[in-house]
């Protein structure tokens, strides 16, 4: 008998066959009201899910009695109980590496935008002001030869460093949770406390998971230590930082600039503060939004979670010790 497989997310036609042919398949198009009321319908007959964004917590995961496997869409793994699902037995894939670079793209682009004013100029002269845009009040910064501090060096952060390094013959220092010899050779890198690279460092960037030891990392604190020409990158997680914190610091002049892909609540309230300073870019949490990246992505979840129902270790296993053997 075919398992049952419930979507949140939608799929290619060819991904969706590829599913079709060894599963049955419920789709949800959208996780609104309506969807979570067919997630909870679905739920009781659920042998396999997957999907992104959606905070999967013991309250619901409890209607599903049958579960076996859990795919993310995503390389972050935050809106998941690790441990009830551990105990449940429940494995629960991700999808790392094939978003990695991509990533890396748009942390480089919010690097660009945000040290040359792109989008603050570009607005200016759709509003007819080119004369006003030239004027040295509106030059940038530059972004070669400054220092890019990285936050957490791993496959992103490493991604990330290859174009300052190589791209825009960046300094590169980073702060993890512990030295990477090779990354050192590679881009002549330095390891350093997260407080010297926040003095340190003209891009600040993070590129962390959300953890319980990560949340909240970046608050009044760690602006206080920041410098006026600092600029504050964030494509990891929204929650990873103070958001008022980080209001305040951009409202006080204690950094120039802020990129920001993620935010404490997402969707961000289109009346956040953040949406009205002209030195911040925010962007939709579009970090891996690419055909070609999302399209990976859905390709790697669909086989973790096809191995997973099919009895077999899925490639991108998140929590081992669900894994019986
Ligand atoms: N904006 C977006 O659309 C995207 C955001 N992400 C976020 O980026 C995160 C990182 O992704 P990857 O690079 O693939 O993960 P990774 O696991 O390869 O790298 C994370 C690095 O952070 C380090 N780290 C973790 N906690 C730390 C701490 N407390 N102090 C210092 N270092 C610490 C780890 O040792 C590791 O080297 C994801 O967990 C996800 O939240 C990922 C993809 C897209
Ligand atoms: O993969 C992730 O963790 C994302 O944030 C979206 O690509």
């Amino acid at each position: 008998m075919k398992k049952h497989v419930v979507l949140y997310k939608a799929l290619s036609a060819q991904l969706m066959a590829r599913l079709q042919a060894q599963a049955d398949v419920t789709l949800i198009e959208r996780l609104d009201a309506q969807g979570l009321a067919q997630l909870r319908n679905a739920l009781p007959g659920a042998h396999g899910l997957l999907g992104a964004s959606l905070k999967l917590d013991a309250a619901l995961l409890d209607l599903a009695p049958n579960l076996q496997a859990i795919a993310s869409v995503s390389v972050g793994v935050d809106n998941y109980d690790i441990d009830y699902l551990t105990e449940r037995r429940i494995l629960l894939s991700n999808t790392p590496d094939v978003l990695t670079e991509t990533t890396a793209d748009t942390g480089f682009a919010l690097i660009l935008a945000t040290a040359r004013r792109v989008v603050e100029l570009a607005n200016l002269i759709r509003a007819g002001q080119w004369q006003k845009s030239i004027g040295p009040e509106h030059f940038g910064s530059d972004v070669h030869g400054k220092t890019l501090g990285i936050i957490g060096m791993g496959r992103i952060g490493e991604a990330l460093a290859q174009r300052g390094h190589f791209g825009f013959g960046m300094p590169v220092i980073y702060h993890s949770h512990s030295p990477k010899p090779a990354i050192e050779q590679r881009f002549n890198a330095r390891y350093c406390s997260l407080e010297t690279l926040l003095r340190q460092a003209d891009f600040i960037c993070l590129t962390l998971p959300l953890t319980a030891e990560t949340q909240g990392l970046i608050g009044e604190h760690a602006f206080a230590q920041m410098r006026p020409e600092s600029i504050f990158i964030n494509i990891s997680r929204g929650k990873v930082v103070d958001e008022a914190a980080l209001i305040d610091a951009l409202r006080n002049g204690q950094i120039r600039a802020a990129g920001l892909d993620v935010f404490e609540r997402e969707p961000l309230s289109a009346d956040s503060p953040l949406l009205q300073m002209d030195n911040v870019v925010a962007t939709p949490h579009m970090g891996s939004a690419t055909h070609e990246t999302r399209e990976a992505m859905a390709r790697c979840a669909v086989e973790n979670l096809l191995a997973a129902l099919a009895g077999e270790r899925p490639v991108n296993l998140v929590n081992p010790g669900a894994w019986k053997g």
